[in-house]
């Protein structure tokens, strides 16, 4: 894309990271536009977390930069850990009430019930947190990063460990974000699903950005049959990494 036409709203610029003596990330440059739904896909342990974090300034490349253009947005980025936890004795609005307004504290129930509803809890309003479900628990995480609308949001492996229909809910939703403006970054293991829901596929392996691009793209790229295949070929040796 040319750069000056780019409506990026994140540029990572030759990213490296080691931990000790692991390189785990080489030179690795990318962009993402709102609107987008960004999956980083790669075996464990190739930087998916690493590089998520980067991206969200969580954690400080070794060279490198990233740049956000979130236009002087309040929060520029949501993130939402692989395990998003709770505390205890409060319940789901309550929990939400909370965050809202440590971020702003004229934000009312109005914006609280209308978070729920958009990510599918508003029957779950009075549970307590320590009730609910590992899909639920992901769910009020996204709605608790998505406080403020930052124009980022960085989820985690946010399926992993749910049942297929709760697996669907959360893709759909962090989908429904993304179309209202919003560029998401998420890590799965689940290629099918980011085959149907993912706008960007970002192929992490051996410290590089293997392939990227659409599903579609990065399929016909690698004349292949799915982006399973896509994937075995670039990790076992077969692709072009
Ligand atoms: N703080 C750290 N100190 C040392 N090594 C680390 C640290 N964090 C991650 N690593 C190592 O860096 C590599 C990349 O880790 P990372 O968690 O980014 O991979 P990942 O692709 O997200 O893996 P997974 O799919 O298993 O979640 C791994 O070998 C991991 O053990």
């Amino acid at each position: 894309m040319n750069k000056t036409e780019s409506a990026a709203v994140l540029e990572a610029n030759d990213v490296s990271k080691t931990y000790g003596e692991l390189e785990v990330l080489k030179d690795v440059s990318m962009e993402a536009e709102r609107g987008r739904v960004y999956a980083l896909i790669g075996p464990n342990g190739s930087g998916k977390t690493t590089f998520l974090k980067i991206l969200a300034g969580l954690l400080p490349p070794d060279s490198g930069e990233v740049l956000r253009r979130t236009g002087g947005a309040e929060r520029a980025v949501g993130y939402l850990p692989q395990q998003p936890s709770f505390r205890d004795g409060f319940t789901v609005a309550e929990t939400l009430r909370f965050y809202t307004r440590l971020l702003d504290e004229k934000m009312g129930d109005g914006y609280v019930s209308e978070a729920l509803g958009d990510v599918g809890l508003s029957d779950a309003s009075d549970r307590h947190v320590s009730g609910l479900s590992g899909g639920m628990t992901r769910l009020l995480g996204v709605a608790q990063s998505r406080v403020g609308n930052p124009p980022i949001m960085v989820v985690d492996e946010p399926t992993s460990g749910l049942d297929p229909e709760m697996t669907g809910r959360i893709f759909e939703t962090l989908g429904g974000i993304a179309d209202d403006g919003t560029a998401v970054f998420l890590t799965t293991h689940d290629l099918d699903r980011v085959a149907r829901h993912a706008d960007e596929v970002v192929l992490i392996h051996d410290r590089r950005i293997a392939g990227s691009g659409s599903p579609d793209e990065v399929v016909n790229e690698h004349e292949a049959e799915s982006l399973a295949s896509v994937f075995d070929s670039v990790v076992r040796g077969g692709g072009r990494g």
